[in-house]
């Protein structure tokens, strides 16, 4: 693979693994790690707990729209996103047309578990966070895969081996694509 790989984007809801599988994955690439909600704080000088507080979701949506926008005009980044990025059309936009998408999917028990010890996710500090993440998974299952090249699952798969099941993926990705526009220009 290489120089024709365009950048990744992992999408997939929290504690789906985006973050940890993003470095994983850049470091094996030698590329640039970037993850938007780092992005949106590093931007704001504030944390995503303190955007939402003051700005309500809505405040916290708009950042989003415009770090997605920026960082995904970056040819040869692994992005991590959000895991509510996908709610905004706009986004999905800048996604789907301006790289490979890959959709991490982890159950709601293993999403729970993964983010408990947590509190830096502000939709998940109320009384029952399985329910909360069961009902984003619910709506949200749908736009992952309308705007995803790759789906993986990560609920049982240590990080490492992830990452070397996902390179596979990505290359045989590359090749289909690169076979299909050989075709086109006979
Ligand atoms: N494949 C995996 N196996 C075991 N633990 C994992 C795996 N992937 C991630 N984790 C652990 O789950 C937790 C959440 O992972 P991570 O922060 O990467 O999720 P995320 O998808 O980026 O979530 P968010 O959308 O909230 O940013 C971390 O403590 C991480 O170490
Ligand atoms: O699922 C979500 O809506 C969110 C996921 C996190 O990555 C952060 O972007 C924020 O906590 C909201
Ligand atoms: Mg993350």
């Amino acid at each position: 693979m290489g120089q024709e790989l365009p950048s990744v984007f992992l999408v997939g809801p929290m504690g789906a693994g985006k973050t940890t599988i993003g470095k994983l994955l850049a470091k094996q690439l030698g590329r640039t790690f970037v993850d938007s909600d780092w992005y949106i704080e590093s931007q704001t000088g504030a944390d995503i707990a303190w955007i939402f507080a003051k700005e309500g979701e809505a405040g916290f949506r708009e950042r989003e729209t415009r770090a997605i926008d920026e960082l995904t005009q970056n040819s040869q980044i692994v992005l991590a996103t959000g895991g509510g990025a996908v709610m905004c059309s706009e986004n999905r936009e800048f996604l789907k047309q301006r790289g490979i998408v890959v959709y991490l999917n982890a159950p709601v028990e293993v999403q729970l578990a993964r983010t408990s010890k947590d509190k830096s996710r502000p939709l998940l500090q109320q009384p029952n966070p399985r329910k909360i993440l069961q009902d984003l998974y619910s709506a949200r299952d749908p736009l992952y895969r309308q705007v995803a090249h790759i789906i993986m699952p990560t609920g049982h798969t240590y990080p490492r081996h992830m990452v070397n099941q996902l390179m596979q993926q990505l290359e045989s990705f590359v090749d289909c694509t690169t076979d299909a526009s050989a075709h086109q220009e006979d």
